[in-house]
């Protein structure tokens, strides 16, 4: 049986911006996006997330490296060439034009009959729930909604790959988390590969199977979105994925304390030393021999706070022994 090709191959991608003194925005970025797959490149602002992504879409010119869509190299190829999906933060719609010739103008572009191109555009409002909108102005519409008819717009070219940058950031908390559902669910249905940048690490687990960590030009670590939140690479990987107990150890090393480590209510009393509330409860933060253990805890393990102090096993066998790399460069060199 022949494999099928990955949505994106991308090898070796370089990107310096401005000379020799400039900033390297990418170095050797290598990705690949099997069909129906979404990975996540996810990094902290400036990083390179949309350099890479512009240049897999054609809109930037790398200093080296391929880009194969669908086993096509298109690195050569300008980007109406690339068959590619893209919903960019400031890819703004057609003010002009309604929802349906929005989303059809893919289709129309790559020279379909206006009565197809209207019918797959009407398919794709359909998946995203806008099937009764087609003939709004975009101008007449919410965000969320106007965040979905990019996407409708993004998937009525039917292309093998969809990047996707920072799709929800427009977005109040409450029409994000809606939207994070919906998405998810839409991307299992649609079987083409996801590229999604975020610098969201919650998103980026929400919605993607695997995620790719940028930092400073270069991805540091790659995998299985769960994997790489539960076995981060190194201290700054940890740090940047939210966890919260790290403890700097000499020899530039630093021992990770996953939150799995953790039992609340069980072995010995440490006492509180600050408390604040969340909307589910409250974080603490323990005086704990080896370091201060900060623990996100719900509502019900609130009520294990008793005379100032918390009952908590710390599983020796779990901690993870990590380089500590925080320090290091922050910026793109
Ligand atoms: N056209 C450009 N000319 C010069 N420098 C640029 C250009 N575009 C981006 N950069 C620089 O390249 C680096 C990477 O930028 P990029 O936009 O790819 O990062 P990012 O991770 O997408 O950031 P954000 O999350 O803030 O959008 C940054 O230091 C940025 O200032």
């Amino acid at each position: 049986m022949t494999k099928t090709s990955p949505a994106l191959d991308a090898q070796n991608l370089s990107k310096r911006y401005g000379g020799v003194n400039g900033i390297q925005a990418a170095k050797d970025v290598s990705l690949t996006v099997e069909a129906g797959e979404t990975v996540a490149l996810l990094g902290p602002s400036g990083c390179g997330k949309s350099t890479v992504l512009r240049i897999i879409a054609g809109l930037e010119v790398p200093d080296s490296g391929a880009v194969q869509v669908g086993g096509r190299d298109v690195t050569a190829l300008p980007p109406e060439a690339r068959h590619i999906g893209l919903v960019f933060q400031d890819y703004a719609l057609f003010p002009h034009l309604s929802v349906l010739d929005n989303v059809a103008y893919g289709p129309r572009v790559r020279g379909l009959p206006r009565p197809t191109a209207a019918a797959q555009a009407r398919e794709a409002l359909a998946l995203v729930n806008l099937a009764e909108l087609g003939s709004r102005r975009v101008t007449e519409l919410s965000g969320g909604q106007a965040q979905r008819v990019a996407l409708a717009r993004a998937l009525a070219t039917a292309s093998p790959l969809l990047l996707l940058d920072e799709p929800l950031s427009n977005l109040d908390e409450r029409l994000r988390a809606e939207l994070r559902g919906e998405l998810r669910a839409l991307f299992a249905r649609v079987g083409a590969g996801v590229l999604l940048v975020t610098h969201d690490q919650r998103e980026a687990l929400a919605l993607a199977g695997r995620v790719a960590v940028m930092r400073a030009g270069q991805i540091v670590q790659q995998g299985a979105a769960r994997d790489v939140f539960r076995h981060p690479a190194t201290a700054w990987v940890a740090a940047f994925l939210g966890h919260l107990n790290l403890w700097a150890q000499p020899g530039g090393l630093c021992l990770l304390v996953p939150e799995q480590a953790v039992t609340v209510g069980e072995g010995e009393p440490y006492p509180v030393m600050a408390r604040q509330p969340h909307d589910s409860g409250e974080t603490v933060t323990l005086a704990h021999p080896r370091g201060p253990l900060t623990l996100s805890l719900s509502a019900r393990e609130s009520l294990h706070i008793v005379d100032g102090q918390v009952r908590v096993r710390v599983d020796e066998g779990r901690i993870q022994r990590l380089v500590d790399d925080r320090e290091a460069v922050n910026t793109p060199i």
